[in-house]
């Protein structure tokens, strides 16, 4: 249920312990390596943020569980209708995935969904040797996934700069197409981290590959006999150490985490030390702790975390510090055009984003502390959560549909009473 959520906050003390929820971009690879290697690869600790349950449900069949949005019917005549709501990773993933089954599906997701782009990985799915239609527009979801996949060729080019996902999507079925994958990646490399992250997960479950250059090969191959233990979500990790920034003191212990990361996003760990956080990973965590000391550095590319660039950009703002960033060109495609949704709401306190030649620098010198304010969220979790911690600076805050949290992080709002903040259902 559509509700919004009140928040306060009486002090500027932060002290305590977060158990945060699995990655989900680590458990949805997971989740795709378990569905084809046939029963050899398990996933350990799935995370319970909705996207990955509800690809879980789709992988595992678990039709039924009353958390899933498949309306499923197999025959000749009427294909398998998959909906994937706001999950961006998992469309991508699954395109790929179906594009090599036998099975008819058409794959669908929300209204924001069938703006955000997926015509890259269909062509070279294509290419490949796939069939595919567009069910409504060309490029975009819904995508019907026909079958009958007979592999034309293993190489393959592919645009870098748009999406990492679509070049994840086809590593994790490089390993199960007769003539493996030749991946010759075009131009700049976008989120480089997630594709490492793909390659690491594939490599524990026995996939080997080879990059040189702009090229990723993965020949035919078996997977192994494993399983893959799904680390907490450094992205939701980035919130709490937002709320570090932005307190007068703070000690937070943050579960689960380790410095080797597979997660790019644990580049928070840098990020937050030139705002004076420190992180020692120690006791099967990482402990974080504010020292007051001068913010370190202006300018900022965030090419490599696009899903830190919220938290950093709303910080920066909150703390009238007029850093610079890039790398952001991505974020105008993902849960919504997070560049105008930014900018719109950081108005809301006199902050101005500002555009040149890429370049995004904000402006500090018309901010105020309204009374209260209210922050629309577009369908974004990261709009939520990300000025969420604004709620140590400002007296009243109103999110706009708390539930939207769920996609990444459900237990974000009762995190955050349980660290004392003021939580209530509007
Ligand atoms: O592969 C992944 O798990 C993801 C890749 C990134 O997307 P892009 O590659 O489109 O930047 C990121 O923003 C998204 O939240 C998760
Ligand atoms: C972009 C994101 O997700 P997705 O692309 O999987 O919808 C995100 O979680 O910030």
């Amino acid at each position: 249920m559509m509700h919004n959520i009140i928040l306060k906050r009486n002090n500027k003390l932060i002290n305590g312990t977060v158990n945060l929820t699995g990655s989900k971009s680590e458990c949805n690879r997971a989740l795709i390596i378990e569905a084809l290697s046939q029963g050899k690869v398990k996933v350990e600790n799935v995370s319970d943020a909705a996207d990955a349950v509800l690809l879980a449900g789709i992988l595992r069949a678990a039709v039924g569980s009353g958390q899933l949005a498949v309306a499923s019917e197999s025959s000749a005549e009427c294909p398998q209708i998959v909906d994937i709501g706001p999950a961006g990773t998992a469309m991508r993933f699954l395109t790929a995935y179906y594009a090599i089954q036998d099975d008819e599906v058409i794959l669908t997701g929300s209204k924001r969904m069938k703006e955000r782009p997926i015509g890259i990985l269909v062509d070279a799915l294509r290419v490949l040797g796939a069939n595919i239609d567009y069910e409504e527009n060309d490029g975009y979801p819904p995508v019907k996934l026909k079958g009958g996949f007979k592999q034309q060729t293993g190489k393959i080019s592919i645009k870098g700069n748009i999406s990492s996902q679509y070049i994840t999507a086809l590593l994790l079925i490089a390993a199960r197409l007769p003539l493996g994958l030749e991946l010759h990646i075009e131009g700049e490399l976008t989120s480089r981290p997630y594709v490492e992250m793909t390659l690491a997960m594939l490599e524990t479950a026995g996939i080997k590959h080879t990059w040189q250059g702009n090229v990723i090969a993965i020949a035919n191959q078996e997977f192994t006999t494993t399983s893959l233990h799904v680390e907490p979500d450094w992205s939701a990790a980035s919130y709490w150490y937002a709320i570090a920034a932005l307190a007068d003191e703070a000690e937070l212990f943050l579960t689960g985490l380790t410095p080797y990361s597979l997660q790019g996003d644990s580049v928070i760990t840098e990020i937050m030390a030139n705002f004076g956080i420190t992180s020692q990973f120690r006791d099967g965590g990482v402990h974080l702790k504010k020292e007051n000391k001068p913010i370190s550095r202006r300018e900022f590319d965030l090419k490599e975390c696009p899903d830190l660039a919220q938290t950093v950009i709303v910080v920066c703002a909150a703390l009238n510090h007029e850093a610079s960033f890039t790398g952001l060109e991505t974020l105008k495609i993902k849960e919504t055009d997070r560049i105008l949704a930014l900018q719109t709401e950081l108005g809301k306190m006199g902050v101005k984003l500002i555009e040149k030649d890429e370049v995004y620098t904000l402006d500090c010198s018309g901010k105020f502390i309204p009374d209260s304010i209210f922050i629309n969220t577009y369908h974004d979790h990261r709009m939520a959560m990300a000025f969420a911690p604004l709620a140590l600076i400002l007296p009243q805050m109103e999110f706009e549909n708390g539930p939207v949290v769920d996609k990444s992080y459900p237990a974000f709002w009762n995190d955050l009473e349980k660290q004392g903040f003021e939580v209530e259902e509007a």
